[in-house]
């Protein structure tokens, strides 16, 4: 048990970080573990309420690949990827939509109004708030590379801040599905971690904070005590160019540098199997995952 100066110390090691992060917007990616454990969730569920009352002006956006494959295979419809990007013909989307938007969102709403938030939830229909294309998959083969058609897969063309703003500004919490919606009306699947990078940028975050199943960035990804705390823009770059960065993490480390060079004030990647690691990222100066800063 901690003494009471002890938990006075903890509190007190907050103040900067609540100063500092008073009023400014935060996106969260909230994904993974933390998505299905009930435990974890009702700890990020706590987190968030937590920025929002000491004032900080959360967003989240969430994924939901794990649910989206059962569901699919419940309607006996098989999951076929390219380059790691779902095959996703018109029935398919729309059974993502219908997981995404009908089910995983709005429980998230409703969990963060049971704590006590007002949230929000928005897929990138609502006010045109995602307008996406087709993302082509890039197919290496034999030393050439192709881009194949593999359907409602889209990429964020645009994001509609003046609907996040006004509902920020209101205190509502924006929940938000990564389903964009094309210039016919069409809907389109986009991963959740692009979503989540594109919407810190075009609101010029002062954070995005991307939940994952790893405890953050490795200096050699093959040996868990190269953790990395801090890392630069350039350093990240490098590191993918090199190589040195797991297949699962590029499109997360490729989302901060995006966010960054939009101008988001600070990325971090935390593990969101540790329960509250998103407090323990934004309230004390060691953190938990990797930060990567300017
Ligand atoms: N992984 C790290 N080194 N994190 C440091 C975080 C510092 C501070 N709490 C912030 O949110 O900006």
């Amino acid at each position: 048990m901690k003494n009471s100066l002890e938990t006075a110390a903890v509190l007190i090691e907050t103040l900067p970080y609540i100063q500092d992060f008073y009023g400014k917007t935060v996106v969260i990616k909230y994904g993974g573990n933390a998505m299905i454990n009930n435990e974890l969730k009702n700890s990020v569920i706590q987190d968030i309420t937590l920025l929002k009352y000491v004032g900080m002006r959360p967003i989240v956006v969430h994924g939901g690949g794990p649910e989206i494959t059962s569901v699919l295979n419940k309607f006996g419809k098989k999951t076929e990827f390219i380059s790691g990007l779902r095959v996703t013909d018109e029935e398919t989307v729309s059974i993502a939509e219908m997981v995404l938007v009908g089910k995983i969102n709005t429980e998230i709403v409703n969990l963060l109004n049971q704590h006590g938030s007002k949230a929000v939830g928005l897929s990138g229909k609502d006010a045109n708030l995602i307008l996406a294309k087709k993302h082509f998959a890039e197919v290496h083969e034999n030393g050439r590379v192709s881009m194949v058609d593999i359907g409602f897969v889209g990429e964020v063309e645009s994001i509609n801040t003046n609907i996040l703003n006004t509902l920020i500004d209101s205190d509502y919490i924006p929940v938000i599905a990564p389903i964009g919606v094309g210039k016919n009306g069409e809907s389109y699947n986009i991963n959740a971690d692009y979503v989540a990078g594109e919407v810190a940028g075009a609101l010029g975050a002062e954070k995005l904070l991307m939940l994952t199943d790893v405890e953050g960035i490795y200096r050699d990804y093959q040996d868990k005590s190269s953790f990395i705390s801090s890392l630069s823009l350039e350093e990240a770059q490098q590191m993918i160019a090199q190589g040195r960065i797991g297949g699962g993490m590029i499109p997360k480390v490729e989302t901060c540098i995006k966010a960054l060079q939009g101008g988001t004030g600070k990325t971090h990647i935390i593990d969101g199997r540790q329960p509250h690691s998103i407090l323990l990222e934004i309230f004390t100066s060691q953190g938990i995952g990797t930060q990567v800063v300017k």
